[in-house]
């Protein structure tokens, strides 16, 4: 049954995931009405089948490791993790799959929720599948804001779909560890799914094609992560990729390798990127076209459609595919969107509250494994590509007392980059376990400009990790 009915809002954001949940609430506080449309569950990827679960699945992984060093500690331990109890902590932090919790939030904003799935279907307008088959259509005064997404990318191979492959929602979601795991992609979901499933039993093999774990960030983290991914009892292989894979019957995965070689596994996770969730929302109805990224300026404003009126907010834009960023974004969006309903012009500044600039000049990162990765601004490769003039520091952050006290076999490493013409830093990467509540100090330091004069006189508390700060600037020092 169909049945027309035209809702008229300020605002109509599509997509209920971190970022559109955090538009809505922007533009709602500025007092404009606003719908949010929801096709699966409010929260998103990140609630349920990424950030959530994958994080309550590592977390107990990386505490034993640091508990199976401590003296007096290592004894309690040293037993396998319990998987039935990791799982069902795993559950409780994805909410069991269910929304009613961020649903009722939402409402409780003054925002109004409608679960369908919605499409572009002209100039500030869109329509909405619900699942009892209406359409419902809404128009917006002021803005459309597609927050739709990411979905797992899966590799061109042949007959890849009756393999029944992991992608990252199986390999957050799954009931019970494979036997035998084996995963393709070197990137971030590659590493924390290795890390994550290896600590629960399961033989991991992971296939990386290049020389390298994580290669967007700088060398040494992918080598440390591998170091101890191969110590935890991960194969891993670099230069390899997959050629073909097959499910036998109802059992075992057969690949064959690149080198010639063969390998058995129960499950095969690709974690081989991501695309955007937008084949099926009406782009061809605004001119553009369907399965692409969302190109947009500093104000997320979608550049190829004239009239400032269509918004494209967090994994959907490919600037920074972060919660937290997207949440930088959601944020400035609802500044932009409420500037514009006032009449007024959006500031253009580079740090105006209505530009996007840290997607820009300060992501930060942070790889929850063994050890941790936490990078936020340039690295080396980046710094050479945009030619910029850089000093390089390093530092081993386990000789620090603080991180001795830590975990007695502590092994880490510190790099921050300088701007030789400015005297700011520019980048900073720190791998070693516990180094992610590290990162924001970076991160001020970098969107902040603060002079490298002025750092000296932030004093990092003795004994703790973040005298690597103190140890970095000696080391330039004395270079
Ligand atoms: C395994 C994994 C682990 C991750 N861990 C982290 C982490 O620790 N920290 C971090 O910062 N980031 C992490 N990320 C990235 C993070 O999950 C994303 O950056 C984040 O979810 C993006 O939020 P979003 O709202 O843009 O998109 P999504 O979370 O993908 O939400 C989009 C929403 O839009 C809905 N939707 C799509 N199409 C339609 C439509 N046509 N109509 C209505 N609704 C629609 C979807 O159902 C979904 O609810 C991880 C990603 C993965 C895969
Ligand atoms: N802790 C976190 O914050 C966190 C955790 C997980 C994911 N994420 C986000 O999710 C995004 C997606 O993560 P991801 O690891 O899926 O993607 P990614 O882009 O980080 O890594 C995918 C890797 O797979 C490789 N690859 C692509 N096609 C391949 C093929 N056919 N065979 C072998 N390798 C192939 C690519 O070279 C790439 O290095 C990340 O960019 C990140 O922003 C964040």
């Amino acid at each position: 049954m169909t049945t027309e009915n035209i809702r008229s809002y300020d605002v109509i954001v599509i997509g209920a995931g971190p970022v559109g949940e955090n538009v809505a609430d922007r533009t709602a506080a500025a007092g404009l009405s606003t719908v949010v449309v929801e096709s699966e569950l409010a929260g998103g990827e990140c609630s349920y089948w990424a950030c959530e679960p994958s994080k309550a699945l590592l977390r107990p992984a990386l505490l034993r490791a640091d508990a199976l060093q401590v003296p007096g500690l290592d004894p309690a331990v040293k037993n396998p993790l319990d998987t039935e109890a990791v799982l069902a902590h795993r559950d409780r932090m994805s909410a069991d799959w269910q929304d009613d919790g961020q649903v009722e939030w939402i409402k409780s904003a003054g925002i109004d929720f409608l679960r369908g799935h919605g499409r572009l279907a002209g100039e500030r307008e869109v329509s909405v599948e619900t699942a009892d088959g209406d359409t419902v259509r809404l128009r917006a005064r002021h803005a459309v804001v597609v927050c739709t997404g990411s979905r797992a990318a899966l590799p061109p191979l042949s007959g890849i779909e009756t393999l029944r492959p992991w992608t990252s929602r199986e390999a957050t979601s799954a009931r019970r560890p494979p036997r035998r795991l084996a995963i393709v992609g070197d990137g971030v979901v590659g590493a924390e799914m290795a890390t994550a499933w290896q600590a629960r039993g399961s033989r991991v093999t992971l296939l990386a094609r290049g020389e390298g774990l994580l290669p967007r960030m700088e060398p040494f983290a992918g080598e440390l992560v591998t170091e101890r991914l191969r110590e935890a009892g991960a194969d891993v292989r670099f230069g390899i990729s997959v050629v073909t894979a097959a499910r036998v019957g109802d059992g075992e995965v057969r690949i064959t390798l690149s080198d010639g070689g063969e390998l058995a596994a129960d499950e095969v996770l690709f974690a081989t990127g991501r695309a955007p969730r937008s084949e099926d929302i009406g782009l061809g109805a605004v001119g553009l076209t369907p399965g692409d990224w969302l190109a947009t300026d500093d104000s997320l404003t979608v550049t190829a459609v004239p009239g400032s009126w269509l918004y494209a907010v967090g994994d959907v834009n490919r600037r920074a595919l972060f919660t937290h960023q997207g949440k930088y974004q959601a944020r400035v969006a609802g500044a932009v969107i409420a500037a514009r309903a006032r009449g007024e012009e959006p500031g253009t500044g580079r740090w105006s509250p209505h530009s996007s600039t840290a997607d820009l000049e300060a992501v930060p990162a942070v790889v929850f494994t063994d050890p941790e990765v936490a990078s936020v601004g340039l690295t080396v490769r980046e710094a050479e590509r945009t030619g910029r003039a850089v000093d390089v520091v390093d530092y081993d952050i386990g000789h620090l007392a603080g991180a001795v006290q830590y975990r007695p076999d502590y092994r880490g490493r510190a790099r921050i980059l300088v701007d030789r013409d400015r005297q700011v830093v520019v980048g900073a990467t720190f791998v070693g376990p516990g180094v992610g509540e590290l990162l924001y100090s970076a991160t001020v330091a970098i969107t902040g400009e603060v002079p490298v004069e002025r750092l000296w006189h932030a004093v990092p508390a003795f004994p703790t990790i973040s005298e690597v700060w103190l140890r970095l600037l000696e080391t330039r020092r004395d270079s």
